[in-house]
C-alpha cells in the first residue's frame, strides 16, 4: 500500500483496508458531553466532530482525562451525549448494539465458558443457529492462533490470549465498527507488538472499521490509517493526520521494525506528539 497519501487521494478500491458502503459510516456531529455528580459538573468534551469511513483505522490520542473513553462508550452506546448526535449511516445510536463491538483494556471473557464459547456467546445469545455460526467461530479462532486452546477455560490461557479470545468474541458477532480502548495497554512489550501486528492482518483481512484508542503515539502511527489528537478536557478535535505508510517488512507484512527505522513515521509520531503537547499552534 501507498503511504503519504491522503484519504482523498486514494481510490476507495486501493485503500489499506477498503470495501463496504455508506451505510456503515460512523459520524459524530457537534457532539459536547457534560457528566453530572452530585455536587460537581465535568465537561468532558466539547463539540466533536469526527467521521469515520467504512475499512478504516482511526486512532484517538490525547492526555489523560481529555474525553477518550468518553467518546468511545457514545460510539458503543453506553452513554447519550449532552448534546450532537452520533450516526451510522442514516440511524443515530440509540444504544448498545452488536453491530458495534467493544475491546476493553481487560479481556472481559466469562470465566465459566470455554474459550470456544466465549467468542460464540454473541451469536448463540441472538438466536442465531450452530450451523450458521460454527464456521466463522472456528475461523476467528483460527485467525486468532486459539484453534488449539479452543475447549480450555479463560484461566488457562496467558492475557495475550485472552485478550485474543476477546477480539476473536467480538469478531463472531460480525460487527460494522470494532470499538477498541487502550487494548493492549496492560500487556508486556513484547506480547503487545505481537498483537499490533496480528490486528493489522485482521483488519485487513475482515475490513472492519475500528476506532481504537491509545495513550502510545507510536501504536496509533503504526495502526491507524489517521490519528486523532485531542485537547486536554473538555476535549476538542485539535487534529487530525492521515498516517498510511508502507512499512512492510521482507515478509510483505507491516513491522515494529522497519517502522523506527522510517522516518516518514518518526516525523509523524514528532508532530502527533507535539499537538498532543500543545507546542504547535
Ligand atoms: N462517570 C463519570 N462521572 C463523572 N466524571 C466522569 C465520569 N467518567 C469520566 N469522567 C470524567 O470525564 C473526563 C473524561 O474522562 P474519560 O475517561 O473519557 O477520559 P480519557 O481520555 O479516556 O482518560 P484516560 O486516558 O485516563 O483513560 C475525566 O475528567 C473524567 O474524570
Amino acid at each position: 500500500m501507498r503511504k503519504g497519501v491522503t484519504l482523498d487521494e486514494v481510490p476507495s478500491s486501493d485503500r489499506r483496508a477498503g470495501s463496504a458502503s455508506e451505510a456503515h459510516a460512523v459520524a459524530v456531529n457537534g457532539v459536547s458531553h457534560w457528566y453530572e455528580t452530585k455536587d460537581v459538573r465535568v465537561h468532558a468534551l466539547d463539540e466533536v466532530d469526527l467521521r469515520i469511513d467504512p475499512g478504516e483505522f482511526v486512532c484517538i490520542v490525547g492526555a489523560s482525562g481529555c474525553g477518550k473513553t468518553t467518546l468511545l462508550q457514545m460510539l458503543a452506546g453506553f452513554l447519550v451525549p449532552t448534546e450532537g448526535e452520533i450516526t451510522i449511516g442514516k440511524d443515530p445510536i440509540t444504544g448498545p448494539n452488536r453491530a458495534r463491538g467493544v475491546v476493553f483494556q481487560r479481556p472481559t471473557l466469562f470465566p465459566w465458558l470455554s474459550v470456544a464459547q466465549n467468542v460464540s456467546f454473541g451469536p448463540r445469545m441472538a438466536g442465531e443457529k450452530k450451523e450458521s455460526y460454527s464456521e466463522r467461530v472456528d475461523n476467528y479462532l483460527d485467525m486468532m492462533g486459539l484453534s488449539e486452546f479452543r475447549d480450555r477455560a479463560p484461566y488457562e490461557l496467558s492475557g495475550g490470549m485472552q485478550q485474543r479470545a476477546a477480539i476473536a468474541r467480538v469478531l463472531a458477532n460480525d460487527p460494522e465498527v470494532i470499538l477498541m480502548d487502550e487494548p493492549f495497554g496492560a500487556l508486556d512489550a513484547l506480547t503487545r507488538e505481537t498483537l499490533q501486528e496480528e490486528l493489522l492482518r485482521l483488519w485487513r483481512t475482515t475490513h472492519k472499521s475500528i476506532m481504537f484508542i491509545t495513550h502510545s503515539v507510536e501504536e496509533a502511527v503504526f495502526l491507524g490509517t489517521r490519528v486523532v489528537v485531542m485537547s486536554p478536557r473538555p476535549g476538542r478535535i485539535v487534529h487530525q493526520k492521515d498516517v498510511r505508510m508502507d512499512l512492510a517488512g521482507d515478509n510483505g507484512e507491516p513491522s515494529f521494525q522497519v517502522a523506527r527505522a522510517n522516518v516518514e513515521f518518526n516525523r509523524a509520531r514528532q508532530e502527533i506528539d507535539d499537538y498532543i503537547h500543545g507546542l504547535h499552534v
